[in-house]
């Protein structure tokens, strides 16, 4: 998958209108029934528009000129309840169908979230976490006119177009024709402001999903930023991108601005036409007064539902393009999927093999390239070697989060791919170095190991990697809200509480992406210990930065150019006095020995 950063439009495939419309209008088939009674009723207010002049007329005409008394009050009383249910109608309709908005956007923000969370790493690698958010949030905002104002309108003003037109061709078939003469230009000149348009839109869209991603890295980012001072440098390239969003929006708006002055010139030039060509009619003695006056009168009932299909079509346009956004991450297949007949994986007992295993994570580069090993259950390996190395990648497709290209990764003799993805991931504990800590109490960060776990369960786990005694001294104990991401806590407390997180999960294999960062002495013992209690009972795979982590394990495995280049104890690697010896004198020995 091509990769995308923050400054930089994403690819987009087209889609045709047609598609996009279906599909959109397959989030209403569920509502079907609550969207025909807004349409029936938003056809009782349209018809109470429509007669209300006509009562008028017959009260003027009929009841005034022949002082009625009676009827006018009877025409008046009648005008008030229709019009006063016609109010009630319309604020059903609008309650009715925001409701019906409301569950779809819902629904729709459900579907990417879910989908979303399915797709695998690499999904994740191509693309900013802040264009993702775009998606999920605006994109899915921009839907609710779509569907609020336009959808449900589109079909009673189409209805009346057909009626108003019936009624034409019915009175006069030539001024009919006339009349609607001007239509295929509208209909042209509409057509290539959708093709252009609709292409702006979509170049909005992409530059706002910029801006979004930007504003969304730096404020993760913001520390860094402030430390190297970059303060200036990060306002201006946001400037920028704010600069380019606002001429896209401009030139998209601009074009829609057309729409307007267009419709109108049409309905002058149809209206002109009806005239002139009823003048020519009326004087080949071919038509009556009273048809002309009727016809002017229904030329402005006829461009009313055009003005409104109109904007029906411009609102389509402007959101076409979150709408195509939407649908291009809904239709991304998850690369990583139980197989049809996925078995699920048994209480896993903790073998693990690589065979023939070679992995890129891009096509045409190779990251590990036929790594073989064997680990039995149990055993703790440490994961040594140079940045770059491979390390993490070994571990990566352990928990199959990609897909080796050739070989097999096999856990207690199964192929990692043959068995269900959750059974499998729920059996695996996975630590990275950067703990991630959730804006929430210590309580319900470490109960993320095991959801159903109970406080006194939380609290074993928690005293079991020595974070007890911490979490006791802070202001409220295990109650206390820890920032985003934990920042409140040390390195040292958070990697603690993520000890008792994966505890509490009793994963059958353990995967540690040790920190690196100094703690103090004491905090460096509490973790050392906790580590050791993690680890004991459980295969375990430990990209290890301690030396006292590297001497316990079980075998070392050290890893080089994606190849396994040595493999044995401490000692037995130190003796050979190769890759490993190398890499213990030059970063461990100084390192670590104090730890
Ligand atoms: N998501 C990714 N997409 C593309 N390439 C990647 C990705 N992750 C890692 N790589 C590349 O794969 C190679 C191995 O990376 P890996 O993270 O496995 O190394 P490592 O041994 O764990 O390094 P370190 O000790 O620095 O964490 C590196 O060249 C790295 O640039």
């Amino acid at each position: 998958m091509a990769r995308n950063t923050v400054k930089q439009d994403e690819d987009l495939k087209r889609r045709s209108n047609f598609e996009i419309i279906k599909r959109l209008l397959t989030y209403l088939k569920e509502y079907k029934m609550k969207v025909l009674v807004v349409i029936l009723l938003m056809i009782y207010v349209m018809a109470c528009n429509i007669l209300n002049p006509y009562l008028l007329k017959i009260a003027i005409d009929d009841y005034i000129g022949a002082k009625n008394i009676n009827g006018l009050m009877k025409i008046g009383v009648f005008m008030t309840l229709l019009n006063l249910l016609a109010m009630f109608a319309s604020r059903k309709r609008i309650r009715l169908m925001s409701s019906v908005t409301n569950n779809i956007l819902l629904k729709i923000r459900q579907e990417l979230y879910s989908h979303i969370q399915k797709l695998s790493f690499s999904f994740f690698d191509s693309r900013p976490a802040g264009k993702i958010l775009a998606r999920v949030i605006g994109d899915v905002n921009s839907l609710q006119d779509l569907f609020t104002n336009s959808v449900t309108s589109f079909i009673p003003e189409l209805l009346t177009l057909i009626c108003v037109a019936v009624v034409m061709f019915s009175m006069n078939f030539k001024l009919a024709i006339a009349a609607i003469s001007i239509l295929p230009l509208l209909a042209a000149s509409m057509f290539t402001i959708e093709v252009v348009s609709r292409r702006r839109w979509q170049a909005y869209r992409q530059k706002r999903s910029n801006t979004n991603a930007y504003t969304h890295e730096d404020f993760s980012g913001i520390k860094v930023i402030q430390s190297f001072t970059a303060e200036k440098r990060t306002s201006k390239s946001f400037l920028k991108l704010v600069k380019e969003m606002m001429d896209a929006f401009v030139s998209a708006v601009r074009l829609n601005d057309l729409f307007w002055p267009i419709v109108e010139i049409s309905s002058g030039i149809g209206t002109i036409i009806v005239f002139w060509y009823s003048v020519k009619l009326y004087g080949a003695g071919r038509v009556t007064v009273g048809t002309i006056v009727a016809f002017i009168g229904y030329i402005g009932m006829f461009w009313r539902p055009i003005f409104n299909i109109s904007n029906f079509y411009n609102t389509l346009i402007t959101n076409f393009a979150a709408a195509e956004r939407i649908f291009e991450i809904l239709d991304i297949p998850p690369d990583i999927v139980s197989i049809h007949d996925a078995v699920k994986m048994p209480r896993i007992k903790g073998s693990v093999e690589f065979k023939n295993v070679t992995f890129g994570y891009e096509d045409g580069t190779v990251v590990l390239d036929n790594v073989n090993f064997k680990v039995k259950p149990g055993e703790t390996i440490a994961l040594v070697g140079p940045t770059g190395a491979g390390k993490t990648t070994i571990v990566n497709l352990i928990s199959r989060f990609y897909d080796a290209q050739k070989g097999e990764v096999l856990i207690d003799g199964k192929n990692v791919k043959d068995v269900e993805i959750e059974s499998l991931r729920s059996q695996m504990g996975i630590m990275l170095q950067d703990t991630f800590l959730f804006s929430t109490t210590i309580m319900e960060n470490i109960r993320y190991g095991k959801l159903d776990a109970t406080d006194e369960e939380v609290i074993a786990a928690a005293k079991a990697v020595n974070a007890h005694e911490f979490i006791m001294k802070l202001e409220n104990g295990y109650n206390t809200v820890v920032n985003e991401r934990g920042s409140r806590l040390s390195v040292g407390q958070r990697q603690l509480i993520s000890f008792a997180r994966a505890l509490l999960a009793n994963p059958r294999i353990l995967i540690l992406d040790e920190a690196t960062s100094n703690i103090d002495t004491f905090t460096e013992r509490l973790v050392q210990k906790g580590i050791k209690k993690l680890l004991f009972g459980r295969t375990s795979f430990v990209i290890a930065h301690r030396l006292s982590t590297i001497r316990d394990a079980d075998r070392i495995m050290v890893i080089d150019g994606g190849r396994i280049v040595e493999e044995g104890t401490h000692e037995e690697l130190i003796n050979l006095r190769g890759a490993y010896y190398n890499l213990y004198m030059s970063q461990y020995k100084f390192l670590n020995e104090g730890a």
